[in-house]
């Protein structure tokens, strides 16, 4: 049985992939996209125990094992997950070795199946009996078949390992590369390496599987449907094209046989005349369709491109943190492709269709052999080209893999180059950079020599064929079956034969290029959004409640990582400030994040406090529908649109973005028409108006990445304007002060004073001089709540909040 080998889609999805494989293998589908959620995926890919959990909620058993070369050959059942050259995951599927003696096996089985006709073998073979020989045989061991039934590895060392790597497709390797490869620790001397081995349960089989995400053909014509005017006029004109293409042949035909025959050189020129007309009316012909292929090209462009953008602004926070930006710049080059299919192949492979028929048609009117041996050439030629696809489609995967992180060093070294200077790495990181391009290189190379062996093969096939129709022309006119014009014209015919072939295949080319883009985009359009449609979110509520979490606990995705955050409970109070304070790393920025709703707790709720607030009353039949009640329930955050929420809070965060764009965007960010009263306004709570105004532009000066640089205090300041902007109810600073002297963060403590009037408010800070005045002050440790007071409270409690504040916040002050 073949193993399905699948491409992984993106650089870090090798081992999601790998489970992938082994589940098909075992009969069952699932996308890359489940898989890679239930491996609990991260940036940096996935982990062993990653792969194993994921395996047992499919319904594998799993073990993963430290094991020598021997053991695995001896022991694994197959096929099994190998952790690749330190870092990479692959499945070995299958070892064969080169044997001296027949054994009866599964493929041994099918080989004398064939001998027999199909009937079945009267005679039991015993596996250990090497009386029947077929020397040299390469015995596959069946991954079904038990290693400790019949198949035995001891003898030689000739095995090769098959591999299914999932950036490369499947590969076999001798015993000393594959050792090279998979063999990485050293135990008492003996070389081992790590696998993880799987087998698959009864609930693995009564696990419901999901459909193939296949190519969706419907999905693309779909695009092209709102041209459908745009391409009936496309269809006329080409049919227009062919007829007038039709005519050259009989016109060219007409010269040499009535023309030169009868020695009427007026009716040459007639005949001139006419092929000049022809010629004229060909070109405009095309220089239409070119027209109505660019117009409809660029609005599927935009149209696809944007659809893309929209899907990727409704995704979760989660998507991006998982994702490299090389792999995303990536997608938005697969739109190319696409597009570049619809319009440049799908189209004009119509075209061609239409114009094959008519040239097979005049071909086969002038010299029936004549078309039989074309066609039969060009049916080698189309099989020949198909011949590499499958390659084709290694390389691309491949080169997609490289290009992807070629973009993402680009954009590094780009943005790290005052640390890359710093640290004095000039030089490894081009290094780096170098040996990405040298891949990058290695892999055009590869698809550059495999396009110029496919062409010089298609060229000499073709040439062959125009040789062997020209003698059989030519021997045609001399038997006097065909005249000289009409040879001619048949070698007219087959210059115009070629294209249309040519386009058909470079449309199989192009089909394939397009399916793996989708196939990529597909994954992205796929994933479930943020707030999907269909669920039903109140974007209205009393914005005076107090937030409450009960019992809340967040991991961050990836297996084996501990709770950043255990068993919060905690309540916010409306109109009040609460400042969390706590060690580095102790979860403060997550607890505001997952407050925003980047993120979904694993377990406990946050939700807003009924009876702290007043009910709207539009809202209260929503409330009926959400929570079967006259909304007397406290509000959980999840019947709550993200957007919405969002919109009621204003955020610094600490890695807060500085937009490329005036001052003014960057502090009214989402206001189409900006607010001057309330721009200056929040310039002066932030305390940088008077610096804005002394610029040469004033609120009109560009900054950001393409603008003038700012300080990390005139950045922070920004920011805090920016939210006092929006005016909301709800704040959250994560450090909003941090980089300010302790002069201007006084003025903004101050400025702000009157802003946080009636608002929630919501401070993490290290410096004491921030939190001290806060109603409620939350000690954070280690992810768990250790403390909550006021901060005279808690001094006196002399407790953990004590000890930050005599060590880092300043306590003298
Ligand atoms: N995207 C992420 N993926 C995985 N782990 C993360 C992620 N972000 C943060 N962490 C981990 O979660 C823990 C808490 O991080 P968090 O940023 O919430 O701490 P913090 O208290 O805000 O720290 P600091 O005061 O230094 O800003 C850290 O151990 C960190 O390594």
């Amino acid at each position: 049985m073949k193993f399905t080998h699948y491409q992984q889609l993106d650089r870090m999805d090798c081992g999601p992939t790998c489970l992938r494989m082994i589940a098909r293998h075992y009969g069952k589908h699932y996308t890359a996209q489940t898989l890679r959620e239930k491996a609990q995926i991260s940036r940096e890919g996935v982990s062993m125990l990653g792969i194993a959990e994921a395996a047992e909620t499919l319904g594998f058993k799993s073990v993963g094992v430290r094991t020598t070369l021997d053991k695995l050959i001896k022991e694994a059942p197959l096929p099994c997950v190998l952790h690749w050259g330190q870092n990479h995951f692959v499945v070995l599927y299958a070892i064969s070795q080169r044997q001296s003696a027949f054994r009866y096996n599964e493929v041994s089985r099918r080989f004398l199946s064939k001998i027999w006709g199909g009937r079945k073998p009267t005679v039991t073979f015993d596996p250990d009996d090497d009386r029947m020989g077929v020397p040299n045989e390469f015995e596959l061991l069946s991954p079904n078949l038990s290693p400790k039934t019949g198949n035995r590895y001891e003898d030689t060392g000739h095995r090769t390992f098959h591999i299914a790597d999932p950036s490369r497709g499947l590969i076999t390797y001798t015993s000393t590369e594959f050792e090279k490869r998979w063999l990485s620790f050293k135990n008492n001397g003996s070389k081992e390496g790590l696998a993880l081995l799987l087998e698959p349960t009864s609930r693995f089989y009564d696990e419901d599987d999901e459909k193939a995400n296949g190519f969706r053909f419907g999905q693309l014509l779909r695009y092209l449907w709102g041209y459908k005017k745009l391409i009936g006029q496309l269809g006329l004109g080409m049919l227009a094209g062919s007829g007038l293409a039709l005519l050259m042949p009989i016109l060219m035909q007409s010269v040499v046989d009535v023309g030169i025959g009868s020695q009427n050189l007026s009716f040459i020129y007639l005949v001139l005349i006419a092929q000049m007309i022809l010629l004229c009316s060909t070109a405009a012909v095309d220089f239409l369709r070119s027209w109505i292929l660019l117009h409809i090209s660029t609005r599927l462009n935009l149209t696809i491109l944007s659809e893309f953008l929209s899907k990727l602004m409704r995704l979760p926070v989660s998507f991006f943190d998982v994702k490299q930006f090389g792999d995303i710049m990536q997608r938005i080059g697969d739109h190319r492709r696409i597009e570049s299919f619809l319009t440049g192949q799908t189209l004009s492979v119509l075209f061609s269709l239409i114009n094959l028929a008519v040239f097979g048609f005049v071909l086969a009117y002038y010299h029936l052999s004549i078309f039989i041996v074309a066609t039969v050439a060009s049916i080698l030629y189309a099989a020949w080209v198909i011949l590499f696809l499958k390659q084709r489609r290694k390389l691309d995967a491949k080169r997609f893999d490289v290009s992807a992180r070629n973009q993402s060093q680009i954009v590094q070294l780009i943005q790290g180059m005052q640390d890359i200077k710093l640290c004095g790495a000039e030089t490894p990181k081009r290094w780096e950079w170098e040996r990405t391009q040298a891949n990058l290189f290695k892999w055009s190379v590869r698809n550059l020599s495999l396009s110029q062996f496919q062409q010089a093969g298609a060229l000499l096939l073709n040439q062959s064929k125009n040789i062997f129709i020209t003698f059989l022309a030519a021997r045609a006119v001399l038997e006097g079956q065909l005249t000289l014009g009409g040879m001619m014209s048949v070698q007219y015919i087959l210059g115009q034969f070629n294209a249309p072939i040519e386009q058909l295949i470079s449309f199989l080319q192009s089909w394939q290029d397009a399916q793996m883009s989708l196939e990529r985009l597909n994954e992205v359009h796929g994933m479930v959004d943020e707030e999907p449609a269909h669920q039903q979110k109140r974007t209205e509520w009393d914005k005076h409640q107090d937030i409450s979490l009960s019992n809340i606990t967040y991991t961050y995705p990836g297996a084996g990582n501990d709770p950043v955050l255990k068993n919060i409970n905690l309540t916010i109070p409306q109109g009040k400030t609460t400042a969390i304070v706590g060690t580095s790393g102790s979860g403060k920025t997550t607890l505001l994040k997952l407050l925003l709703r980047f993120y979904d707790p694993q377990m406990g709720t946050i939700s807003l406090k009924s009876g702290t607030g007043g009910m709207l009353f539009n809202q209260r039949s929503l409330d009926n529908i959400i929570m079967g009640s006259a909304g007397n329930k406290d509000l959980d955050f999840k019947y709550i649109s993200h957007r919405s929420w969002r919109q009621q809070c204003g955020v610094v965060m600490q890695e807060g973005f500085i937009f490329s764009d005036t001052i003014a965007r960057n502090i009214a960010v989402a206001d189409e028409v900006i607010d001057q009263a309330r721009l200056y306004h929040a310039a002066q709570v932030a305390n940088i108006h008077e610096f804005i105004e002394s610029l040469p532009l004033g609120y009109y000066t560009k900054i950001g990445a393409e603008g003038n640089g700012i300080s990390q205090g005139q950045k922070q300041r920004i920011l805090i304007a920016r939210s006092v902007y929006k005016n909301p109810q709800l704040l959250l600073f994560d450090e909003a002060t941090n980089a300010l002297d302790a002069n201007n963060e006084a003025v903004i403590m101050r400025n702000m004073e009157e802003f946080f009037l009636g608002k929630t408010v919501i401070i993490v800070a290290h410096r004491l001089s921030t939190v001290k005045h806060a109603d409620q002050i939350v000690v954070l440790e280690k992810g768990e709540i250790v403390e909550v007071g006021t901060h005279g409270e808690l001094v006196l409690t002399k407790g953990k909040y004590f000890e930050l504040v005599s060590n880092q916040l300043e306590l003298a002050v």
